[in-house]
């Protein structure tokens, strides 16, 4: 790919600013008589006037000219019947859902035009709810750009590498990376390198978030000064036909306009398209035993509409990542969550399924309650042998994420009508036998007791135990070094349960 990287201003809910051309912000004052360079003055509000400061969000744009200057919008003459945000005619079900990989076009077809509305909840037109959405096109936007009145827009690249076009300037994301459009934003969508797929979380309600990081402390997950944002960037391109799309209650419309949109030549404020990059995201998890719940994973959230409320929607991933927990189950637990759960896969195998179904491009969905976890072999595989658990790692090839939210998603009939529904998902887990035998109590793994670890006793006080740190600690296998470690006394091992 040619050209210089970008550069970018980095932090998250900062007061940012930008100029492309020296002194072209104005200074002590947001809507001067006149501004410099004779630029006009626009506000874009992502949040109402009176909205408490810690949540109030605009930015101040300095433009060769004012959105305004277009002719009438009226429906936009292509059809996308599969983009929606109207979701009263969508199906629910009890059922797992699962698609293999949404086919790349061969037709030509850019971003706005491939993109497929899979689920959502709520309604655009309340600000409440969201959508989930996969894309997948072979073209850049040429002399057209996308403003969503309905929402916030998460970007997922699976496929191809993107640069989006913004009126706040330049963004490039590849596979491994996210961005965040929010809502009004105009954007177009360059492929930089071949045909892009892709998953779109769009929220209706609020923005998105860093979660609290309550008793982890101050750091760790997803660190504020890993979001990047554009500098100004404009062209002054004048006598074209310019298309701006925009997309209100889910529908399209679409007004002509004889220059670029991309014409601003500074801004200021907190209202700002971003980018981060999934790999800098720092995992916190258990180091000693049990799978903790996958909200450790959160990487942006939408925060509750009222106090003490669920969240709107959660954006987790699954990074790369040693496993050391002991005497644990260590892939994702079975479960019902009231939560719903729409997953998706960036790259490589994700650790609860081995079965070779969910594959890179592809998506699962598993609405309120309905039980989903690990598949047939992974159970095997993760439940078997004996002995210690020496730590293992995903694998730095594997990237998953679930966007999770408190609503039940409908799916829409084109998401279950589409040749890549998965018919087959639910036998991932038929081969699941009972292993029940009331006459067989398995010895259970050892617990260290009296507050003594047996680990470290047995590894010479070393923490770790293993020759680098890393490898089985003995006392977990050992009886003995366990009955020097317990003083004596073998707790909660095969002589006492077996
Ligand atoms: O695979 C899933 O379903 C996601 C998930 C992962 C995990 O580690 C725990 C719970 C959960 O829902
Ligand atoms: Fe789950």
């Amino acid at each position: 790919m040619a050209g210089e990287p970008l550069e970018y201003l980095a932090g998250f809910g900062n007061e940012f600013h930008s100029e492309a051309l020296p002194g072209a912000l104005p200074q002590g004052q947001n809507n001067p008589k006149v501004c410099p360079y004779g630029l006009y003055a626009e506000q874009l509000s992502g949040t109402h006037f009176t909205a408490p400061r810690v949540a109030n969000r605009r930015s101040w744009l300095y433009r060769i000219r004012p959105s305004v200057t277009h002719e009438p919008f009226h429906p936009a003459p292509f059809p996308n019947d599969n983009l929606t945000a109207d979701f009263t005619a969508g199906h629910i079900t009890p059922n797992q859902l699962r698609w293999r990989p949404f086919p790349v076009p061969t037709e030509p077809v850019d971003w706005v035009r491939g993109l497929f509305t899979l689920c959502g909840a709520g309604r655009a037109g309340a600000k409440d709810g969201i959508a989930v959405h996969v894309y997948a096109c072979n073209r850049s936007m040429e002399r057209s750009a996308l403003a969503n009145a309905d929402g916030d827009m998460l970007l997922v690249p699976q496929q191809g590498a993107l640069r989006l076009i913004t009126e706040f300037g330049r963004l490039d994301v590849a596979p491994g990376e996210i961005a965040v459009v929010p809502r009004g934003v105009r954007f177009a969508v360059e492929l930089r390198c071949g045909a892009a797929r892709g998953y779109v979380l769009e929220t209706f309600a609020g923005h998105f978030a860093l979660p609290d990081l309550g008793p982890i402390g101050s750091n760790g997950l997803a660190s504020p000064r890993d979001f990047l944002h554009p500098v100004a960037w404009y062209e002054d391109v004048e006598g074209v036909s310019y298309q701006v799309l925009h997309k209100l209650e889910g529908q399209l419309f679409v007004g002509s306009q004889s220059f670029s949109p991309f014409n601003v030549v500074a801004w200021h404020g907190n209202y700002v398209p971003y980018k981060y990059d999934l790999s800098r995201f720092c995992p916190v998890n258990s180091v000693a035993f049990d799978h903790p719940d996958p909200s450790i994973f959160t990487v942006l959230t939408v925060p509750p509409l009222a106090p003490g409320g669920p969240p709107v929607a959660d954006f987790v991933i699954f990074p790369p990542r040693w496993l050391v927990a002991e005497r644990t189950f260590r892939p994702p637990y079975y479960h019902r969550n009231t939560a719903s759960e729409f997953m998706g896969l960036i790259r490589g195998q994700y650790e609860a399924k081995v079965d070779g179904g969910f594959l890179p491009g592809g998506a699962s969905l598993h609405l309120c309650m309905t039980p989903h976890g690990p598949d047939t072999q992974t159970f095997e595989r993760a439940s078997g042998g004996s002995g210690a658990d020496a730590p293992s790692h995903l694998g730095h090839e594997t990237l998953a994420f679930m966007f999770e939210t408190s609503a039940i998603p409908r799916v829409t009939p084109a998401a279950l009508g589409c040749p890549n529904v998965d018919r087959d998902y639910y036998k991932c887990w038929v081969g699941l036998k009972s292993h029940f035998d009331p006459s067989r109590r398995d010895p259970l793994p050892a617990v260290p007791a009296g507050g003594k670890a047996a680990g470290a006793a047995a590894g010479g006080g070393k923490p770790g135990g293993g020759a680098n740190g890393l490898g089985p600690t003995p006392a977990l296998v050992d009886g003995e070094a366990k009955a020097a470690a317990n003083g004596g006394v073998v707790a909660n091992g095969a002589g006492v349960l077996g």
